[in-house]
């Protein structure tokens, strides 16, 4: 059979060794190191139960490709965006650098067409004032008579002259004038000004630049006003174009602005919903932390254990017929109704890549009260006495509660309830009776924390003994501080030093030494140093600040339970928090009732306990069980409710224990064609058995139903191979093996079945007759009785007769027989003639002589012994 070695499997998984070693482990498949082997069977199995994993892993690298290739993706069109925004802020650059030189050389322009223009001006003054000067000496040279028509005719030649000038000057300066593009744009102003406005330049002119006197204007000169038209409609534009792109660059300015301030809101937005989302992970881990539970479970969908198909399918959200179907293909097909096993709950949660949290019972009737600081008074410490068998820890709880009773009042111990009290110095220490780590433990396994302190027993003659380790080891984990009693300190073997010693190597170190842990020296024969003990454990409960609130409904824990003759169900409860009344509507585990009577440990009738008092109660429905929470209802109907539904689900989980596929039940599961694969896990003492049964069921007709071997391998069947099996829904196959005993009692508690046989071909026969759907009744063989041959003699035709002697049972004629020689069989058939006397007879009983005739045998020998027996068929049992 082929095999795997882990470490390349892991690699063929993408995981570590380690992790898939750990899985292993969760699977109980055996594998010491990476570098051991795994067979097929178990490959395929650990392919089928870590196929959500796998799955979710190829998943993620999968995605993670994805976010490599979308970022590399984000990342080229970010350099693309960003060389397209290096490209357009250039062509701006160059855009801006053109506008400015544009009108830097417009302003140069404009400049030098007002100095022109100055100077224009400036000799046109110094030309009419040299004019002016001529006139006036002509007008004194000339005599007065005729001077009035000369003086006109020259002044038309000088107004001639002056509109020659004009013209020139008009057609050599067509200076722009600076006006504001503002009073240019406003359409309210008259075609005179618009025409103005017309000839605005391009850009307007700096604001320290002279602005140039106004040109005069004329009407009638119509080749001058096209022309200042065109240069108008040029400069319009320009000014249009310098000013569509301010605009633009305006709106993108603004927009840049915007999306700057929406993208710091937008970040101001993540970081608040981070900052949420991390109060809320903080908040999600307190609250994990106050259950015990790690963080991932408080997201898990919560379902109870032995949940239904139909009941998960509700909590996940899914359809049931979704996981009917994933059922299926786990080769555990279930209806509706069937309740699952916690392995298939988390393989099909799993498979639809859903956290689970399968609720215990024990969590489930676990309740969880909250009280105000402010409320919580002091309470007595409650202590379990524990320790190595005979080292004293009964006697030490006689002499305790002894010194207690004579301490608070006569009368002596009256009633044993389970818990006794005592006080000292006025104050109360309850004592758990039921001494010995068991009844610590299962309290413990049940999730009851009764326990305050332990005081450990150690015989100081005989020191630290196996039980004491474990005493030890169960408080530390149930981080219980431990008091220390060294008992029996009056023998003279006695050595209390050498106890302090030894149990340093245990990590439980004397104070004096410097250690946490406090150590009396007691002897509870003699009743000494009770005392000091007593003190001891009030001093350590002193440390601890036990507190609890008294003034509400009381909840606990029952110490213990049982049925009592007269009273009905009696049960001993230890009141951990609140007042609990007689009258008080009380559940405990599956039971409820009111509390109808309550005595203390010394037996008294009371009608209150409080915290940390233990009261024995009278008026429950039913015994619970030691370590089930109780706790108090304003309401009895809603006690009787809890009490119910908890024992209605008791009773739905014990019925629907997931049922597994039998051999019996093949046929009936293939018939309703819910079942198309037969996996088997071979066990046997020799390899060549499970090779001729692989070869065997290798020729059967697989067409209806496939069988495969999912395990084979020499040895017992363990624990593991029915762990395989109920997880794979196959039925054990062991050939010369048995089970070994726990793996008995998990086939039983899992309900997988185990078929274990001596000779190969009655399991092929098994298998191939449940695979058609008859399975055959056993054949066993059974000795009808047997006749002692004391002659023999021949007769005609019928051969050779023996004369007999019935010795035991009764023979019948249609029985099969064995010849006996000497202890040997030396033929076996069947009888050929049966008489008594002449007569041919249908039995014969013991005590009777017969003759007998065997066919095909004439061998028979006088002293042979003749076997009858019957070859009758027997319903199966297994
Ligand atoms: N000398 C002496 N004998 C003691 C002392 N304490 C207990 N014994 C004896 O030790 C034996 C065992 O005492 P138990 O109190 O039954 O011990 P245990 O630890 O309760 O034993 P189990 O219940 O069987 O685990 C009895 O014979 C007691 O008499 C003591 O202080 N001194």
């Amino acid at each position: 059979m082929a095999k795997v070695r882990i470490s390349s499997l892991a690699k063929d998984f993408g995981m570590s060794s380690k992790e898939l070693m750990g899985h292993l482990a969760e699977m109980k498949i055996p594998a010491k190191s990476a570098s051991s082997t795994l067979e097929d069977a178990y490959v395929s199995i650990v392919k089928q139960k870590l196929a959500p994993i796998l799955e979710a892993r190829a998943a993620e690298v999968e995605a993670a490709k994805e976010a490599e290739l979308a970022a590399e993706r984000a990342e080229r069109a970010a350099q693309a965006a960003a060389a397209e925004r290096e490209r357009l802020a250039a062509e701006a650059r160059r855009e801006e650098e053109r506008r400015l030189s544009l009108a830097a050389r417009t302003a140069e322009e404009t400049a030098r067409a007002v100095a022109a223009a100055r100077e224009e001006d400036q000799r046109r003054k110094e030309e009419a004032r040299r004019r002016e000067e001529e006139l006036e000496a002509k007008r004194r040279a000339v005599p007065a008579s005729d001077s009035g028509s000369r003086f006109r005719s020259l002044l038309d030649q000088i107004a001639a002259q002056e509109e020659v000038l004009k013209e020139r000057e008009e057609a050599q300066a067509p200076a722009p004038e600076p006006e504001a593009p503002a009073r240019s744009r406003s359409g309210r102003e008259g075609g005179q000004s618009r025409r103005r406005s017309n000839t605005a330049p391009a850009v307007p002119a700096p604001m320290d630049m002279p602005v140039p006197e106004r040109q005069p204007k004329n009407k009638k000169r119509r080749g001058a006003k096209t022309e200042e038209d065109h240069y108008a409609r040029m400069a319009r534009e320009a000014e249009e174009y310098s000013r569509e792109k301010v605009l633009e660059e305006a709106r993108a300015a603004v927009e840049e602005a915007t999306r700057e301030s929406t993208g710091r809101r937008r970040k101001r937005k993540e970081k608040r919903e981070r900052e949420a989302a991390q109060a809320q992970e903080e908040r999600k881990l307190e609250e994990a932390i106050a259950q015990g539970i790690s963080p991932e479970e408080m997201d898990a969908v919560r379902v109870s254990e032995g949940v239904t198909v139909q009941e998960l399918a509700e909590a996940l959200d899914v359809s049931a017929n979704d996981i009917i179907k994933r059922l299926f293909l786990l080769g555990t097909p279930l209806t509706m109704t069937q309740s699952m096993s916690n392995d298939l709950v988390e393989l099909v949660a799993d498979d639809l890549g859903r956290q689970i949290k399968i609720i215990t019972p024990e969590e489930e009737n676990t309740f969880t009260f909250y009280d105000d600081p402010a409320d919580l008074v002091p309470r007595p410490p409650v202590v379990t006495v524990m320790g190595h068998v005979d080292h004293g820890k009964t006697s030490l709880l006689d002499a305790i509660r002894h010194t207690g009773v004579t301490r608070t009042e006569a009368g002596g111990i009256t009633q044993h309830i389970g818990a006794s009290q005592v006080s000292i110095n006025d104050r109360v220490i309850t004592f758990v009776d039921t001494p010995g780590h068991e009844a610590f433990t299962a309290m413990r396994a049940r999730g009851a924390k009764v326990t305050d302190v332990v005081v450990l027993v150690v015989a100081a003659d005989d020191g630290v003994m196996p039980q004491t380790i474990e005493a030890i080891n169960h408080s530390k984990a149930a981080e219980v501080p431990i008091v220390v009693a060294v008992n029996k300190c009056d023998k003279p073997e006695a050595n209390p030093d050498r106890v302090r010693q030894e149990l340093v190597e245990y990590g439980v170190i004397p104070e004096e030494w410097g250690g946490q842990n406090m150590f009396v020296n007691v002897s509870a024969k003699q009743g000494q140093g009770i005392d000091d003990l007593l003190e001891t454990i009030l001093l350590q409960s002193d440390v601890l600040e036990l507190k609890a609130n008294p003034d509400t409904f009381a909840s606990g824990y029952i110490l213990e339970g049982k049925l009592d003759r007269g009273r009905g169900p009696v049960a001993t409860l230890l009141v951990s928090r609140g007042t609990l009344h007689v009258g008080d509507a009380i559940v405990a585990g599956q039971c409820w009732g009111r509390v109808r009577a309550m005595l203390n440990p010394r037996g008294e009738q009371v009608e209150v306990a409080k915290p940390s008092d233990p009261v024995e109660i009278l008026g429950l429905s039913a015994v619970p069980g030691a370590g089930d929470e109780f706790r108090v209802f304003e309401d009895d109907r809603d006690a009787r409710d809890l009490a119910d539904e908890r024992a209605l689900k008791a009773r739905i989980e014990e019925q629907n224990k997931v049922k597994h596929v039998t051999l019996e039940t093949l046929f009936d599961e293939m018939s309703q064609n819910e079942l198309r694969d037969l996996n088997l896990v071979v066990k046997a003492d020799v390899q060549g058995s499970i090779e001729a049964l692989a070869d065997a069921l290798g020729k059967m007709d697989q067409s209806e139903v496939r069988i495969n071997i999912i395990h084979s391998a020499v040895g017992a069947i363990s624990e593991t191979d029915v762990t395989l099996a109920a997880a794979s829904n196959a039925i054990i196959v062991g050939f010369g093996v048995r089970p070994q005993g726990k793996a008995r009692d998990l086939a039983e508690k899992e309900k997988v079945q185990i078929k274990t046989y001596s000779i190969i071909y009655k399991a092929i026969e098994d298998i191939d007759a449940a695979r058609i759907g008859m399975l055959k009744p056993t054949e066993e063989e059974v000795t009808t009785g047997s006749a002692e041959v004391r002659d023999t003699f021949r007769v005609p035709k019928a051969g050779l007769i023996a004369g007999c002697m019935v010795t035991e049972g009764e023979i019948s004629r249609d029985d099969q027989v064995r010849v006996v020689r000497d202890g040997v069989v030396v033929f076996t058939g069947t009888f050929g003639s049966m008489r008594r006397f002449k007569d041919d007879v249908k039995s014969v009983k013991a005590g009777y002589e017969c003759g007998l005739g065997i066919d095909k045998f004439q061998d028979i020998k006088v002293g042979d012994i003749l076997e009858a027996f019957k070859i009758v068929e027997v319903a199966r049992t297994e």
